[in-house]
Formats: C-alpha cells, structure tokens, sequence
C-alpha cells in the first residue's frame, strides 16, 4: 500500500514537472514574441477542464468506475483537437500539458485548431474486448456536450486505436442521432478513415529525421538508429527507416529492449508484435529501456512516454539527432544539456505533428465527403512538415535559441494572435 503510495505521487511529481516546464517555454516564446503577460495568463491553463467518473459493468459482473479527463486549452483558432490515452498513469496534470502541446503542434504545421487530449485512466492490456467498448462508449457519454466536429475532436493516442475510435464515433453519432464521421479522427477506412492517417506519425517523424540528417550531413543509408517504444508511432518508424536503407539497432516496448549492433530484423518483429506494441517479452537476451536510450548510435528515437531523457542520463546519450516522436520524452534540464552538448534536437511539437496533420485531413474529407488518395495525403503531409521543420530550424538559427523554444515561438503565435483578435487579452 505504502509503495503504491509513493509511486502514485512520484508519477504525480513527474507530470507536474511536465506541466511547468511546458509553461516556462511558453512563457520565454511569448516573452521573445514581445507579448504582455495577461497572454501567458489566458495560455497556461486550458480554457476548460472536464474530469468523469465512468461506471462500466465487468466481464465477472461487478462495476468497475473509471476516471476520464478532457482539456481544451485553447479555442481561438478554431474547434480543439487532440488524441485520448488510456494507460494506468494518467494524470489530470498530464492532460493539460498534452493539450498545450496540441495547441503549439496545430501553430506550427498551421491546422485550424486549438489543442485538446483526453485520457482515461485504465489499463487495456488487461481488459476484454467488451470492457474497453463499454470505457470507450461511456467516456463519449460522459463528455459529449462539450465535444463535436466542430467544437473538439478527439483522435487515438498510447493504447487507443481505430477500433477505439469507431465504437466513440458510433456512441457520438447514436446521441446526436446523426452519422457524425467528423467527430473524431483515426478511424477505420470504412467508417470514414484516412488512407496514411495509420502511419501518420510515423511518417512525420522520418520527414523530420531526414531533414535533420541533411542539416548534420548524415548519409541516412546505413545510419545506426535507436527508438524506444514499438507501438503506432515506433514500429511504422522502424518500417519507414529500415526499408530506406537505415540501420535500427535498438527497439523496447514498456517490458524491455532489443538491441544487435548489426541491425534487428525490423518485419520479424512487426510481424510477432501484439496490438500493444509488445514483443520484447519472446526474448530472453534483453536490455533494460535506460541502457537502450545510451546505446551507441547516430538518431535517437523517443517514441513511447514522457520523461525518458534526464539530467540523469543526457550526458550519457550517444546520438547526435534526437527527434522525440513521444509527446514530453525529454525534460528541460536535459533539453539544455542535449543542446550544449551540440545535438540536434528536434522537438515533440514538430516531429509527431505528422499524426494531427493527417487527422486534420481526414477531418477536412468527412466533412467535403469527398476522399483523397494515400499519394495524396503523403504529398501534402510531405510538403507541410519540410516546411514546418524549416521554419523552426531557421528560427533556432536566426534568433539563436534551442530548437525547442523555436517552435514553441513558432506553435503559439497564432493562439495568441486569435485570441487577441477576438478581444480576450
Ligand atoms: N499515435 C499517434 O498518432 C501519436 C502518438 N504520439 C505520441 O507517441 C508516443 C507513442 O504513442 P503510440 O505509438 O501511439 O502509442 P502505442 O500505444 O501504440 O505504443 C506505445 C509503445 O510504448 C511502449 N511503452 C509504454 N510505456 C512504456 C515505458 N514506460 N517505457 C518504454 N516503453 C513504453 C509500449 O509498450 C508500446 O510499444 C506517445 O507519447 C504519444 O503521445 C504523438 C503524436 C501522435
Ligand atoms: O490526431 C490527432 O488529432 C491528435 C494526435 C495526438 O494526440 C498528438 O499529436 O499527440
């Protein structure tokens, strides 16, 4: 009991710590920009806050209530937008920093969107098919009257997918008794979908890797990459990097790490992964996720939770490209130590922005009903991140700052500027 005590508020602690250094940067990128401080006042919470209590009925017939969070941070720009996590250490403070993130991610690639994100706070990897309908559906339920295609659109995130998102959209559409594909994003092709938004994050991240690669004249064929986390965003990464002829030395999943010097057979793992991200469990031969992130290599990869390079560690880190696909993998402190240290990081709010782009598309589709091809959708996500990653290497570069506060002066100027059109601040 006392151990469950102290992890609770360690993992409380670390969220904490997300949130106000989320709110440090914000604070500099307005500061820079030359804004008054009432504009960091309205952006460093999020304008509305839901917390639910959600009952669902167990396979073994008891009830079970669980606890559901929804943040808008900001809707000057348009409707919120933003995944929903299911995973055992939400927090309401990690909602809210995930929602700020959202907002500076819609800013920098120029999405008519304010940022939201949702989590509930359950582990699917030990509940039935059933059971995670029954949380999808009574999370719809709980926070219907403050979402809808055009006032917040949720999206999948850690531990939620497609077939999450049909059960939210089949619940939304049933309370508005009107099909309402708009309502959310990341759905399955028959219902709606994008074609590419699967792999989405993914392929922003590899956008964002190959333009790092040329700024540090790295060859990417045979360049020895490392990514942590094996679910949406890790294993179409490895995929993308592999088949370019890179090297991926080093995978985890939250139970361990895999890594060969040689490169790991990247399709035999896709193939004996589960719906989790999960294959590190078939080895015997496996490394703990801290020695993964210290491995010799030329890219990092952080592509599962936050708070993964430390003071602790970040003078440790082998790689001279760090490109975060995870949303808050690598602390303040240790930004300043990759930064000194001369590595190219390349920031959460740029690198995993592929995933809200092409949601943003898929949105855009539902609502002209009319669909685009995947060639398409690569195209234009192509050209919005190489312009977006310029845009923010050329800002680190002109005004000589870390790459981090480059794009949050990049993500909040348009918040800002709508909210000062409409007269809030
Ligand atoms: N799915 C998407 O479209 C987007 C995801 N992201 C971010 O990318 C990151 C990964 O998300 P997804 O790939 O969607 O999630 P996922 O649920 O598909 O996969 C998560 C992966 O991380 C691993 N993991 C979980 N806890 C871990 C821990 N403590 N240490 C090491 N590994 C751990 C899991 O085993 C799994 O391999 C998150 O930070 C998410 O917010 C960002 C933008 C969009
Ligand atoms: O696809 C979306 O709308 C949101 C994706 C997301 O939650 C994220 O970028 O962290």
């Amino acid at each position: 009991m006392v151990a469950d005590k102290t992890a609770d508020s360690t993992q409380e602690n670390q969220t904490m710590d997300v949130l106000s250094s989320t709110r440090t940067v914000v604070r500099t990128a307005l500061e820079k920009l030359g804004y008054p401080d009432e504009v960091y006042e309205l952006l460093k919470e999020p304008v509305r806050m839901m917390t639910v209590r959600i009952p669902v009925r167990m396979d073994d017939g008891s009830i079970k209530i669980f606890t559901g969070y929804r943040a808008q941070h900001n809707d000057a720009v348009g409707p919120t937008k933003g995944g929903v996590r299911f995973h055992p250490n939400v927090t309401e403070t990690e909602v809210k920093a995930l929602s700020i993130w959202m907002s500076l991610k819609a800013g920098i690639v120029d999405l008519p969107y304010g940022g939201g994100k949702g989590g509930i706070v359950c582990d699917p990897r030990e509940m039935s098919f059933r059971e995670l309908e029954g949380v999808s559906r009574g999370y719809v339920r709980a926070i219907s009257q403050i979402v809808g295609p055009t006032k917040d659109i949720p999206a999948p995130d850690v531990f939620t997918n497609s077939q999450i998102m049909a059960w939210m959209m089949d619940e939304y559409s049933r309370i508005d008794e009107f099909n309402n594909p708009g309502f959310i994003t990341g759905k399955p092709i028959v219902l709606g979908g994008s074609h590419g938004r699967e792999s989405a994050t993914a392929k922003g991240v590899t956008i964002c890797i190959n333009e790092a690669a040329k700024k540090k004249g790295l060859d990417m064929k045979g360049a020895r990459v490392v990514v942590q986390g094996f679910g949406n965003a890790g294993s179409f990464l490895s995929k993308f990097l592999h088949d370019a002829g890179a090297k991926v030395v080093g995978i985890s999943d939250a139970y361990g790490a895999l890594h060969d010097p040689d490169g790991l057979d990247i399709d035999y793992l896709l193939d004996r992964r589960d719906s989790f991200g999960t294959v590190t469990k078939l080895f015997n031969n496996t490394i703990s996720n801290q020695d993964l992130l210290e491995l010799d290599c030329d890219i990092l990869v952080p592509a599962a939770v936050e708070n993964q390079i430390t003071k602790e560690n970040a003078d440790k880190i082998k790689a001279s490209i760090v490109v975060e696909a995870a949303n808050g993998p690598t602390t303040m402190e240790a930004t300043k130590i990759l930064s000194d240290r001369g590595i190219l990081l390349v920031p959460d709010v740029l690198a995993s922005a592929g995933g809200v782009t092409v949601s943003y598309f898929e949105w855009v589709q539902n609502n002209q009903g009319y669909y685009w091809t995947e060639e398409e959708i690569s195209e234009k996500l192509n050209e919005i991140m190489v312009k977006s990653f310029n845009s923010i290497y050329n800002t680190a570069q002109t005004r000589r700052v870390d790459m981090r506060l480059a794009a949050y002066m990049v993500g909040v100027r348009k918040m800002a500027e709508a909210s000062r059109f409409r007269g809030w601040v």
